[in-house]
């Protein structure tokens, strides 16, 4: 399966750190330094030539990483400004700012002061970063919302605005704006950086609602931690303890985002490329590479699932059967003619089909009918086979605790935010409530609430896709870039592909991770103009560049 990056909490991020430094290897100084110099360095990538800039510091260690990226940026010729917080902050970041201060003076952090003197090329903010516990206020919220372009008579829009971890505001295990309310207005706090250097490992909130339009350009610098999780943690003797929070962990599944280490992002290797263009040796017969079977509807319902089946062949799956009421069958006859055709009536039909042990995988749902899928569902989810619900067998479920109660580890529900709400209504409540806190509620938690109350994968649709396993395993997959994949039928494509690769053998959360995952690259390769008829024709020329 596709490997991808490792995404943190903050609560992980803040455990690692403290691992590393418990090792003694590593002094919380040394880190400090180390992430300003990954900022400064990105600042000059992309600026080369020295101009002004000016550096706004916060309360604690993110602004103790601003006043490492002043020093190195002066030292590298910029004319530096800093702006800062009459606070005592801790011991590291206290320093840091005692070395600013040997070379040159920090201003108040006021909007006032930000706008008095020269404008500058860029500006850093390293206000609050992991620590931000709830929404910015005075002094602070006032700069946030100047820096937003925001601050009504006295704002200008910053075009050239360096994120120190995230833009100030952004909780980043939700990548909410603390304090605002998601949805509609959630413009109010939303910073815009150009680019958001981030330490480590990209945190859930880099990726999630807001977080993606916010950090802008996202660089996860190395700063030498990963010794942490891939070797066993040694305490020192008289250190504290510590613990590694490692596990369940969260995966992104596509990095949208630069990294410095490519040796811990592997998109995929060599032996998974083979088997999934059928290039290994193990199987060559049809029946090797599985049978779907993908349930359709009555009579002119059958496109949804004709666009399913479709996938489910394009991606793989030895056989494919369509199975709609009979009335509708003659509306199947078309192409694609590797296509099978089977009439199912009622659950008996649907009991006497499955007796054949060839057929591993299901779907249910697109154009089915909620009544139909209902009755189906009813016969199909104790045969325990892999099965993908969406649509209207999701609507069916929501109607129906006995079908939930029989949900299993290897289904794999795939609802938009709206079905979720159906399925799930006080979860998609927390998710909605306006955050005031943080770490607060994620689309993670409420996608990971969904799989751990029904037992079953949950991929919760959206351009940013999460993706939950009972078992706490998790992925998400941020397909910002691709607003024509809002199309109609493009979820009955992904149901179709998910099937095929369950039909292929591969586990529930891989294949539904690896199916958005190829999804999103189809409506990548074929640009605007999409309709969901060019995905799966699209799947052939992903499969080939996937080496
Ligand atoms: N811990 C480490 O070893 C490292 C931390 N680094 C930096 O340290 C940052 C985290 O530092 P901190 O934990 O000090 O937290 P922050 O610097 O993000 O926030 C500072 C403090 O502000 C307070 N605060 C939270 N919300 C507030 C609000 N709305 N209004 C006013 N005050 C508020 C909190 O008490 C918090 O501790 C990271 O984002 C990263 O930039 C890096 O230097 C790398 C190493
Ligand atoms: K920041």
């Amino acid at each position: 399966m596709l490997t991808g990056t490792e995404v943190l909490t903050t609560t992980q991020m803040r455990a690692i750190e403290s691992a590393a430094m418990a090792s003694g290897k590593v002094t919380g100084l040394d880190l400090m330094e180390r992430a300003g110099s990954a900022v400064a360095g990105q600042i000059r990538l992309c600026w080369p030539k020295p101009g002004r800039v000016t550096v706004l510091c916060g309360p604690g260690n993110n602004g103790g990483d601003g006043y490492v990226v002043a020093r190195l940026l002066h030292r590298a010729g910029w004319r530096v400004r800093v702006l800062g917080m009459d606070n005592t902050p801790g011991p590291d970041a206290a320093e840091m700012k005692r070395r600013w201060g040997k070379i040159g003076g920090i201003g108040v952090l006021t909007v006032q002061e930000l706008r008095s003197g020269a404008k500058s090329d860029v500006y850093v903010d390293a206000i609050f970063g992991t620590g931000l516990t709830r929404p910015p206020e005075g002094d602070v919220e006032r700069i946030i919302r100047h820096l937003g372009g925001y601050g009504g008579d006295i704002g200008y829009y910053l075009p050239r605005l360096v994120a120190v971890d995230c833009p100030s505001g952004l909780c980043l295990d939700s990548g909410v704006m603390l304090g605002s309310r998601r949805g509609q207005d959630s413009t109010w706090y939303k910073l815009r950086a150009s680019l958001t250097v981030a330490f480590d490992s990209p945190k859930i909130g880099h990726l999630l609602e807001q977080g993606p339009e916010c950090c802008g350009t996202l660089a996860i610098a190395d700063i030498g931690l990963h010794q942490q999780r891939v070797s066993e943690v040694r305490i020192r003797k008289d250190g504290p303890p510590v613990t590694v929070v490692r596990r369940p962990y969260v995966e992104a599944i596509w990095p949208p985002f630069s990294v410095s280490d490519s040796r811990r992002y592997s998109d995929t290797t060599e032996r998974q490329a083979a088997w999934l263009q059928k290039r290994d040796a193990s199987g060559s017969h049809k029946y090797s590479h599985g049978h779907a079977l993908v349930v359709s509807g009555g009579p002119a319902k059958g496109g949804a699932a004709r666009l399913s089946a479709r996938a489910a062949l394009r991606i793989g799956a030895g056989l494919v059967t369509i199975a709609p009421h009979a009335d509708a069958l003659a509306e199947h006859a078309g192409q694609p003619d590797a296509l099978m055709r089977r009439a199912i009536d009622d659950a008996d039909a649907l009991r006497d089909l499955l007796t054949d042990a060839r057929i591993n995988a299901i779907c249910i749902g697109p154009g089915c009918g909620v009544d139909r899928a209902t009755a189906l569902l009813a016969e199909a989810l104790p045969a325990r086979r892999p099965i993908v619900l969406d649509a209207d067998a999701l609507t069916a479920l929501s109607r129906n605790p006995d079908l939930m109660a029989a949900l299993h580890d290897n289904c794999v529900l795939t609802p938009h935010m709206g079905e979720f709400a159906r399925l799930f209504p006080d979860l998609a409540e927390r998710l909605d409530a306006t955050p005031l806190q943080g770490p607060a509620y994620s689309k993670l938690d409420a996608a990971r609430g969904a799989a751990v109350r029904c037992g079953a994968v949950v991929l919760l649709k959206g351009p940013d896709t999460v993706i939950a396993a009972p078992d706490g395993r998790a992925r998400i997959h941020s397909a910002l870039d691709l607003p024509w994949l809002a199309t109609a039928g493009a979820g009955d494509v992904l149901a179709g592909i998910i099937t095929g690769l369950l039909a292929r053998g591969l586990p529930p959360l891989d294949a539904a991770g690896l199916g958005a995952l190829i999804h999103a690259k189809a409506a990548r390769a074929f640009g605007p103009g999409l309709i969901a008829d060019d995905l799966p024709e699209m799947i052939p020329q992903i499969l080939r560049e996937t080496a």
